[in-house]
């Protein structure tokens, strides 16, 4: 098992960096998109209401090799792996999700990204196939000592606007309106499409494509379907593609929130078959749709049991605190990190 930290697209710096390498991680999950353009004075977790979380990127700008192999450079010469990127940019893919005229393109495009990716050497591509996103998310003094974190109190069903998907817009000079409604069935048959396009160009780039699980994790949010709301989803979602790069994206966190199945059943299942490609170790209490995301160890989960399971069943890759409760001080994202970080080390050392 590898130890890394997930770092927003702000924090693609030495600065960052030298504090990964000096809390002991040696792989890193980057974000490419910018979760915070208008939410600035919160960028230490992505949150947003129902504007969601801000402009996506251009829609016609992929990250290219140049880009991504200076990152990876950047990030090898501190010392550290880039194990993944996480996400797609809104504006790269919202066709594909709303299955509009421009998937084709937009397919050919990610085909390309991945082709990228791989050639740079980035081994993972963690994404989140949602129409909603991560949304109906609140913050508050949610975890101990009254630190602050996300949550969920609710949940919501405003309808998505026309020129927004994924929780960010892409389009702001679109007609009135709001998303055409959908059933389950159209939404999983979308992943199909989009499974069958990118995960051959996935497994010839050699990059595995890591699937998230639906957070929150609810039949419907914002009046759209979710796929992955309950741990046997993540079983639909592998058997519908055998490629060795159809992944999961194994976020402890949602699993949690689910209202069946067990995390540590989920666990068990998955990592056996070896379909982990990197966990978000994170820990919440309560479950959709009030749902509080807290300190490590004082959560619903027993961390030190996901670890003993990941252990029997040979897990090699990597787990990251993803994001945290933000405590009290001058440096409440770095704190809040080193804390868990510290969990992290010193519970997995017990394993050995
Ligand atoms: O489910 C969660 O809370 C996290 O996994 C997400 O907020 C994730 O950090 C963001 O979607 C960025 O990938």
């Amino acid at each position: 098992m590898k130890l890394g930290f997930g770092l927003y697209r702000h924090m693609l710096n030495t600065e960052h960096y030298q504090f990964a390498k000096q809390c002991g991680a040696t792989h890193l999950v980057i974000h490419l998109v910018d979760y915070f353009g208008h939410n600035k004075e919160n960028s230490d977790q992505p949150i947003g209401g129902k504007e969601g979380w801000g402009r996506a990127g251009n829609p016609s700008e992929i990250w290219s090799l140049e880009e991504l192999m200076a990152i990876k450079k950047e990030i090898n010469d501190h010392g550290l792996e880039l194990e993944a990127i996480e996400n797609f940019d809104p504006a790269h893919w919202y066709d594909i999700l709303l299955d509009g005229p421009q998937k084709e393109l937009q397919m050919a495009n990610l085909k390309q990204l991945i082709r990228n990716v791989g050639q740079a050497g980035i081994p993972t591509f963690g994404y989140n196939f949602s129409m909603a996103g991560v949304a109906a998310r609140t913050q508050g003094p949610y975890a101990r000592g009254g630190a602050i974190s996300v949550g969920m109190e609710g949940g919501d069903d405003t309808p998505i606007p026309n020129g927004m998907v994924w929780n960010m817009v892409y389009d702001e000079n679109v007609a009135e309106g709001t998303v055409p409604k959908i059933d389950h069935d159209e939404l999983w048959n979308r992943l199909q499409y989009f499974l069958d396009e990118i995960l051959p160009v996935a497994e010839e780039a050699g990059v595995k494509m890591a699937a998230h699980p639906d957070d929150p994790p609810m039949p419907y949010v914002r009046d759209t379907p979710r796929l992955v709301y309950q741990p046997d989803m993540y079983q639909k979602l592998i058997d519908m593609n055998p490629s060795p790069s159809n992944n999961l994206e194994f976020c402890l966190g949602s699993i949690a929130e689910m209202t069946e199945g067990n995390v540590y059943d989920a666990t068990d299942i998955y990592s056996k078959q070896g379909k982990i490609s990197y966990i978000h170790f994170r820990n919440i209490v309560g479950k959709v749709p009030h749902y509080k995301e807290v300190f490590v160890d004082e959560g619903d989960i027993d961390m030190f049991k996901i670890l003993k399971i990941l252990k029997k069943n040979n897990f090699d890759g990597v787990l990251i605190p993803d994001h945290t409760p933000q405590m009290t001080c001058d440096a409440p994202w770095y704190a809040g990190m080193a804390y868990a970080m510290g969990y992290m080390k010193a519970a997995i050392s017990l394993l050995e």
